[in-house]
This record gives C-alpha cells, structure tokens and sequence, in this order.
C-alpha cells in the first residue's frame, strides 16, 4: 500500500474487473424497459440505435410494420454476436499476408459498417473485445483513416461547423436530431496524432473518442457528438486534391479563428447547458488559447493538455515505485521530455507542480531536474525568442549547452525517465537508447509516448534491446509485449490518455460540475496511479490492462466527481441533487456511476405516433 502525492486519499484500489451493467437508456435492471420509438417499418431497420436486424422478435415485427421485410427467422442477440465475430475472423484470415495498412483499413470497415447498421451490436462486441478493435477504431488505425477521410467517407457522422457558416451556428446545432448531448468531442484538424494538418478530415478523431466514451465510460451513443471546426487547412497535398471534403481555403487565423470557436461554444451551450466539451487535436497555440478562454466559462477541457499530463503523471510515479522507492523520492527523479508543444508542456507543468506540492518548494524551484527538448534540442534562457510557455522550464545554458541534443542530454543528465511526445518516429534511436544504459536509475524508464505507431519515439522492442531488459516501457500506441533475452517478458504500457479523458468526462457529467477544476484533473490521475498494485508495479505494469478500462473508468469518475464535491462546484445530474451526491461514500459514488453507465442490449421497442 502506498499514499498518494497529496497524501488524502487511501492506494490501490481491487483490480478485479467488475462488469459493468446499465441496461439501454434505463438504470440497470434485470429486465430493460420499453424504448419509445416514433417510427415504423423501414424507417426503423434503417435507423442504427433501433435496428436489431433479424434479432426482431415476431411480436415486435408485427407491432412496428416489419413483418415480410426481414427473413422469417429470428435470429437472437447472441447468434448475431457470433456471426458477426466470425466474419471478423474470417476477414482475418483471408487478409494474411497482405500490407498492414489494407488490413487495418478492411477492420475498421467492417466495424464501421456495422456501426452504420446496428449500435447495440457494434458497442457490445466493442465492449467485449475492446483490446482487439481498440487499436481500429482508435489509436493507431484512426490515424491512417484521417489520412484517408475523403475516399473512405459514405454517410456523414457527426456536425461540420465551417468558416462559410458563421453567424449560422446558433440555428445550425438545432439540426443535431438528438434532443439531449451529454459529451462533444471537437477538433479543428491542425494537428490529428503526429499525423500534423489533416483539415476536415480530422473529424475521425472525435469519432473515435467518442467510440471510447461509449464503450469504456458507457455514455450514451444518443447522446454523443463529434464535431469538426473546419476553418480551412494549410496542408498544400489537400488543398490540391479534387476529393477533399474540406473548405478549400488557408486556415483561418487571430480573433478571425477565435470568433469561429466562440460562436460554436456559445451555440452548443445554449442548446445542451449541460455538456461537456473535450477539445482534441488542436495544435499547441489555440490548445492553449481556447483551454485558457473557456475553462472558467464552459464546462470543458483539452484531452492533450490535461489528459494526458494525468496519464503521464501516473506513470512516473509508478516508475519511482517500479524501483521500489517511496514516492516522496518522485522529488529526486530527473527528467527528459521530448518534445515542448501541447502534450508535452501540458505533462512538464503537471509533473513539477506535483515535485513543487510534494517537496513543499515553489514551481520554479521544481523544475531543476526536468529538461525540456523541442525541434531545435535543448530549451535554454539563452535562446532567443523564447516561447513564454516553455520560459519557466529553460535550463541555465551553463549547465548544458543550448540546443543540446537528446543523446547529449541523456548523457550529461543521464535521467531516471526519457518520456517522448515530440511526434516524430523513431528520435529515441540505438544511440539515445543505450545513453539510457547509464542512466542513475536501477529500472529506468522510456515513454515513447506519440501516435500514431510508426510516430512512436521507439518501438517497445528496440527499447528493451538497447537501453537494457531492466527499463519501464511506455508507449501511446500499442506494441506486443517483448520476449527478453533473460527469459522474462517485457511489458509494455499503453500511456495514452485513453486510461483518463473518458473518466474525466463521465465524472464531469454525472456531477453535474459546471467546470472542470484542477482538482478534478488530480484527483482523476491520482485514481489511475493507485489503481496497480506494487507487485504488478515490481514487473513494469504501471497501468490496468485495457480489458479493465471500464472498470477502471469508473473508478476514476468516482474520483472526478468527488473532488468536484470537494470544490463545490456540483449541480447534480437528473434526479440526483448536489446535496445527494455530497452525501455519497466512495462506494456509493463508484455505485451510482456504474449504475449510470449504459450497456447494449436490446430494448422492447413500442410504438408511439
Ligand atoms: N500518448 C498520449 O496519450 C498522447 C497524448 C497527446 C499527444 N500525444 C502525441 O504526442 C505528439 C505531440 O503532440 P503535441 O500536441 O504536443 O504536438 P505539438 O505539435 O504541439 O508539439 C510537438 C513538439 O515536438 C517538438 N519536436 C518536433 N520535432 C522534434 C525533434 N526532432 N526533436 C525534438 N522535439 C521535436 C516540437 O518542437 C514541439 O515542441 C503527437 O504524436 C501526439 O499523437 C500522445
Ligand atoms: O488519440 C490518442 O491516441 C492520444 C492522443 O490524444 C493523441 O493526440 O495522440
Ligand atoms: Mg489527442
């Protein structure tokens, strides 16, 4: 057992995956109750949340007018589920051999197009199977389908707000056909992965997300909506391709920009007060920008910002507990961060505020032992034109020379963490990995943390072949686990802001909070941090396997939605008031999240004009 940075709340938490049970829109029950439907006949096998295909029971056929237009066989939930598990399977097999990226793309249509078709069944075998379909729907697969957005589009999912439509928004969110949104998940495409300007196209990324929110954080899909900001893209290759679906123009820039963003915020508030906005993907300036304009007004945060300095900040701290030392010695430990936009200062500024509360020493004091590298190596106060955000982590030029670069770095500070978010392939190269080998730490750790894989700082296998089968292995997306030489396995962690925004979000919502505090980003990193226990942190596993991500999303909305208590910030959800939830014990606030979440099964369906 182990406490926590701010030393409140108790350690570990069970890591047994409890299921997470809530039947489709009502609470959990044994038996899912009615689901109102103001459609019939076609109309309904041609609506996804409703279709059940030929899992329709005869009754229901003849109630809603879909008798004669299905075959007459009823086919049930779990038949359906097996079937569509073995046309996967069968893609599979008939897809060996060929190029990665053609089969990456053949699963994720196949998954999308069952999306198109039938909810209940894509969330459940999404759900079900969420480490095999993670990687397809999300991180990496998603990357390569922004890449390919324009020829892969068929049916429209999600809200386009372009730079033509302004002044139009306010009326516009009213054609969203969902009365009620729960989570908005928007990007302006600058800066999808390390994939950099994808324009419209980025709209996969909300997609995804989104996908993970109802799948780990079982939010709703009615209630979901991703949305693209498209205010024009400076990727020339798009620009000039007849196929691009996005506004043909350079992005739009200053208060021209900000005008668009804020007439969305402004639009989607007004019609869903109790939202929440996850910003994604937007390239460090307006991550920035926005975080700093909206969070005191709307009930919003940035998911690169702050998710990921949660997710990252776990991490380190299981890595001084990897070494079997207490966490007071996270004060002691020195380290590298590559890459200075807006992941990597969002994780920098996290993690020294935490050495600053736990050594009880001012910010600026904390940041002696870390050492910020962008583009032009090693950030000093001697380089000139210093970008403000990075003043506060410039190192003394004496110490080590300006623009120094990771490999002399790693040398000269030789650090007990080399973490990466610098988008760029490969940088953590034979070179800077064995520099590692001479690292002060017994187990030291590497965090190749960019996405999509081949942005990766390393691959997990070169990372343990040339640091040394000692190291904690991060990466952003996922690597099989490597067979050492020693004969043990090295483990690789999946550090990717999956393990916390989805959490945040649902913590946020069923709080009710009218914005997303500090304290809410801490508490909900501090729940992912205790979540393992020291024996899995002994091996190098610093987080839960992602089979238990909805157990362990729970856990960390329960942890959200507490210390939005705490700052007294909560309206409630529904029926259940601020004074109900302030009344909750832990376990009762863990309770009534899982409660809350939705689960796919299908509902009676009834009629009603
Ligand atoms: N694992 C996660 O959960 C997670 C979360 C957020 C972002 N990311 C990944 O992090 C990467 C960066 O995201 P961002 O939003 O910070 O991007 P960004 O564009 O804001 O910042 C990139 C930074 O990398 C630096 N850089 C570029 N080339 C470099 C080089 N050769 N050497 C050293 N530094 C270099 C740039 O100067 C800049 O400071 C992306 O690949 C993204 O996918 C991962
Ligand atoms: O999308 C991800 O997989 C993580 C992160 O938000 C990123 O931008 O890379
Ligand atoms: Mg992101």
């Amino acid at each position: 057992m182990w406490r926590n940075i701010a030393g409140f709340s108790k350690a570990a938490a069970a890591t047994a995956a409890a299921r997470t049970h809530g039947s489709r829109r009502c609470l959990s029950t044994a038996i899912p109750g009615p689901c109102i439907v103001h459609k019939r006949g076609a109309d309904i096998l041609h609506d996804p949340w409703f279709n059940k295909d030929t899992g329709f029971p005869l009754t229901e056929r003849d109630r809603l007018g879909l008798r004669g237009l299905l075959p007459p066989r009823v086919i049930s939930f779990e038949q359906q589920y097996a079937r569509f598990i073995e046309s996967f399977r069968s893609l599979e097999r008939n897809t060996q051999g060929q190029p990665d990226n053609v089969v990456s793309l053949a699963k994720w249509r196949i998954l999308n197009r069952l999306h198109d078709r039938n909810e209940t069944l894509y969330y459940r075998v999404l759900i079900d199977n969420i480490k095999d379909f993670a990687p397809i729907i999300y991180t990496p697969t998603v990357g390569l389908v922004c890449q390919n957005y324009s020829g892969l589009y068929r049916r429209p999912r999600g809200m386009y707000f372009s730079a033509k439509d302004k002044g139009e928004m306010m009326s516009m969110i009213y054609n969203w056909p969902a009365h009620q949104v729960d989570m908005i998940v928007i990007t302006d495409g600058s800066r999808i992965l390390g994939l950099g300007d994808l324009g419209v196209q980025g709209i996969g990324i909300p997609i995804g997300k989104l996908d993970m929110y109802v799948a780990v954080a079982g939010i709703n899909p009615q209630r979901v909506l991703p949305i693209m900001l498209d205010v024009g893209t400076n990727n020339q290759k798009l620009l000039q391709n007849p196929l691009y679906l996005g506004l043909r123009q350079p992005r739009l820039e200053g208060e021209e920009y900000l005008e668009i963003v804020d007439e969305f915020m402004e639009a989607a508030f007004t019609r869903w007060p109790k939202a929440v906005v996850q910003f994604e993907d937007f390239q460090a300036k307006w991550a920035f920008e926005t975080l700093d304009r909206y969070r005191k007004k709307f009930c919003m945060f940035n998911d690169d910002v702050q998710g990921t300095a949660g997710v990252a900040l776990a991490g380190l701290l299981g890595t001084v507990r990897a070494q079997g030392r207490p966490l007071s010695d996270f004060v002691n430990q020195k380290i590298v961060v590559v890459g200075a936009g807006s992941a990597g200062l969002g994780v920098t500024k996290t993690a020294v505020q935490a050495v600053a509360r736990m050594a009880g020493i001012s910010f600026a004091e904390a940041t002696k032992n870390f050492y910020l590298i962008d583009k032009d190596g090693l950030v000093t106060t001697e380089r000139s034109k210093l970008d403000p955000a990075v003043v506060p982590f410039a190192k003394n030029p004496a110490e080590i020379r300006e623009g120094a670069s990771i490999v002399e770095v790693v040398k000269t500070v030789r650090p007990h963490v080399l973490l990466g978010l610098s988008g760029v392939g490969g940088i953590f190269n034979e070179e800077v990995l064995k520099a590692m080998r001479e690292s002060d730490s017994c187990k030291p750790a590497i965090f190749a943390m960019s996405n999509p894989t081949l942005n990766a700082e390393c691959t997990a296998a070169d990372a343990f072949k040339h640091a040394g089968e000692n190291i904690v292995f991060g990466s952003g997306s996922p690597f099989e686990h490597v067979q050492l030489e020693n004969g043990n396995v090295g483990h690789v962690n999946q550090a990717n802001n999956m393990y916390l925004f989805p959490g945040i979000g649902l913590g946020t919502l069923l709080s009710g909070a009218r914005i997303v505090t500090d304290g809410m980003l801490l508490a909900a990193a501090e729940c992912l941090a205790s979540y393992m226990t020291d024996e899995e942190v002994q091996k190098g596993i610093l987080y839960p396997s992602i089979n238990n991500i909805r157990h362990i999303t729970a856990e960390v909305g329960a942890a959200v939605l507490r210390a939005a208590v705490t700052d007294d910030i909560v309206e409630g959800h529904g029926d259940v008031g601020p004074r109900d939830l302030s009344h909750m014990s832990k376990e009762e606030t863990v309770d009534y999240i899982t409660r809350n979440m939705w689960f796919p099964i299908y509902s009676p369906l009834v009629h009603e004009k």
